[in-house]
């Protein structure tokens, strides 16, 4: 079986066919698109929620249309007023997430507009929605999705670009920019992934000693900073890591933190630099353990990358934590092909039957 490593080598291909496709993959949803549409509604769980609030920014940003995430169970059980004139987008890699099937079924039964983002138009999610938009993810070997993360945040932010496209929200030159930025992340992605190796060599013996992770970041880097804890804690299997919006994990949480805690800061170098140096000084002083990867490094033991992708560099940051998931789980002697850890479903399941 191939390794982790090489699933994630393969994200840029995976990212080419995605830009390649975009406008052929939101046909459907785009000669759906009523005009009186004034929202997007991005629903789906795990790594598909995170990937959703990774996207959100962009597809506001490009859609001009007011974007916002949901879990399911949220949309379902716990929300009483429902939008008839927003899109609906449920997002499912397998596309038999229960209470995102469920909650798909429920709004397309409403008669409004859904849409499903999943890896094949046989998913039976489907089949419960009005337009179908293919991730193009292909095989993935391992359930901790690598691929599964870029290829929906991906998709997502096409959707949002193409929309904005339809409703004229973006001129040629703009969407042209935007096409150029995402082309320049995905090619920075290979190089990023040897510098995460390396960073990691070269602060192996600290970052395998840490018993916890917090992950720190900004704007749409908030999506990654969830999705990269979830892949510590899914991939290593033995260190519990929390993804934290930049601001609200400077609100109590480093009150909490052991000299055992070890904080990473994914920084853009934009608005937060400042604070974002207080945060990694702080960690780096007080606690022993504190990185910043991305622009302006505060020492030698950080993992500066000058970020090229704009408002994709979810794709030049997320490689680097995925990389560090994978170098704690197989420089600690974890198989990650035995599959035999995944022994919940004995007691409860997520899923439908496929
Ligand atoms: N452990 C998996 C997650 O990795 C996955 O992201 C989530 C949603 O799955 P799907 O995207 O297929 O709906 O389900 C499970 O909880």
């Amino acid at each position: 079986m191939v390794t982790m490593l090489e699933v994630i080598n393969r994200i840029p291909t995976v990212c080419h066919d995605i830009l390649n496709h975009r406008e052929e993959t939101m046909t459907d949803l785009i000669q759906s698109l009523p005009s009186k549409i004034n929202q997007i509604i991005l629903v789906g769980s795990g790594t598909s929620n995170t990937s959703a609030i990774t996207a959100r920014r962009f597809i506001e940003k490009a859609s001009g249309l007011q974007t916002i995430c949901i879990l399911p169970d949220q949309l379902l059980n716990n929300c009483f007023a429902y939008n008839p004139d927003a899109l609906y987008v449920f997002t499912s890699h397998s596309g038999t997430s229960t209470l995102t099937c469920e909650a798909a079924k429920k709004i397309t039964a409403l008669g409004y507009l859904t849409a499903a983002v999943t890896d094949g138009k046989e998913n039976a999610i489907a089949g419960m929605v009005k337009v179908y938009i293919n991730q193009r993810n292909g095989v993935e070997e391992y359930l901790m999705r690598t691929i599964g993360y870029c290829s929906s945040v991906l998709t997502l932010m096409m959707m949002g670009l193409e929309i904005g496209k339809a409703r004229c929200a973006l001129n040629s030159s703009q969407i042209n920019e935007y096409l150029a930025q995402a082309e320049k992340a995905i090619s920075h992605h290979p190089a990023l992934v040897k510098a995460a190796m390396d960073w990691f060599d070269f602060n192996k013996e600290k970052l395998m000693a840490a018993d916890t992770f917090t992950i720190y970041g900004i704007d749409s880097l908030w999506g990654v900073a969830l999705e990269e804890a979830l892949k510590i804690l899914e991939v290593s299997k033995r260190k519990i890591a929390i993804g934290y919006e930049f601001d609200d994990g400077m609100h109590g949480p480093t009150m909490g933190y052991t000299s055992s805690n070890c904080v990473i800061v994914l920084h853009d170098g934009g608005r937060e630099d400042l604070r974002a140096h207080q945060l990694v000084r702080f960690a780096k002083n007080e606690l022993g353990y504190g990185y910043l990867i991305g622009e302006n490094p505060v020492d030698e033991n950080d993992l500066a990358i000058h970020l090229t992708g704009g408002e994709f560099i979810f794709l030049e940051l997320s490689p680097v934590v995925q990389v560090l998931a994978y170098r704690l789980a197989i420089d600690y002697g974890i198989d990650l092909t035995d599959m035999s850890y995944h022994s919940e479903t004995k007691y409860f399941n997520t899923h439908n039957e496929a």
